[in-house]
């Protein structure tokens, strides 16, 4: 990608510190996504990165993962995955729970959202600790899917989440990364 497109992509990013507690610098994407621009440019940047890996589905976890896991989807011409949080989907759901870089949550996927032998992205807005896709990971495997990848707007690469995906056996791609925390 070219640097200035990187680099349109970053600007457009707000950090805000100690939210939402004392310590955690926060990478807020709303900005991202209210500048047209930046926010064609993440799409276009995360499609191109998969336009021919034979991916079946791709998954996106509740909230900012939808955004951007979404309409990457649709440019692939492949279906959505929703991993939502608890309560939210209405048939049959497997959960997974995982640890936040500031708390605990839940996933939850359609028992028949996967077929077995299903390539699966997985996308982010964020990758922190890597607790939210790891759990992502293990819903697609319960249902005999395939995760090769995982991809992100940003990597905090101080938190951790790379190695604990790459232990897991998934590659991680990210636009951009951010020091410290
Ligand atoms: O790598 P991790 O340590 O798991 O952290 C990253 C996750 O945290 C944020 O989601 P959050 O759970 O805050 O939910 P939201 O998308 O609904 O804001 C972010 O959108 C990622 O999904
Ligand atoms: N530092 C951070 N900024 C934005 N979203 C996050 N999710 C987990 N850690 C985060």
């Amino acid at each position: 990608m070219k640097q200035e497109t990187l680099k349109l992509i970053a600007d457009s990013i707000t950090s805000i510190a100690d939210y939402p507690q004392p310590g955690v610098v926060f990478r807020d994407i709303t900005s991202l996504v209210e500048n047209a621009a930046a926010f064609k440019a993440s799409i276009d940047a995360l499609v191109d990165l998969y336009r021919d890996a034979g991916i079946n589905k791709v998954l996106g976890t509740e909230a900012r993962g939808f955004i951007f896991g979404a309409p990457v989807a649709a440019a692939l011409g492949v279906g959505f995955i929703m991993a939502r949080k608890p309560n939210k989907l209405p048939r049959e759901v497997i959960e997974v729970a995982y640890d936040l870089e500031y708390g605990q949550d839940k996933l939850q996927i359609h028992i028949d959202a996967i077929a077995p032998g299903e390539k699966v992205l997985i996308i982010d807005d964020l990758l922190a600790t890597g607790g939210t896709v790891e759990a992502a990971v293990k819903l697609v495997r319960r249902c005999g899917g395939e995760v090769q990848e995982a991809a992100f707007v940003i990597a905090l690469p101080a938190l951790g989440g790379l190695p604990r995906l790459n232990k897991l056996g998934i590659r991680v791609n990210s636009l951009i990364q951010f020091d410290g925390q």
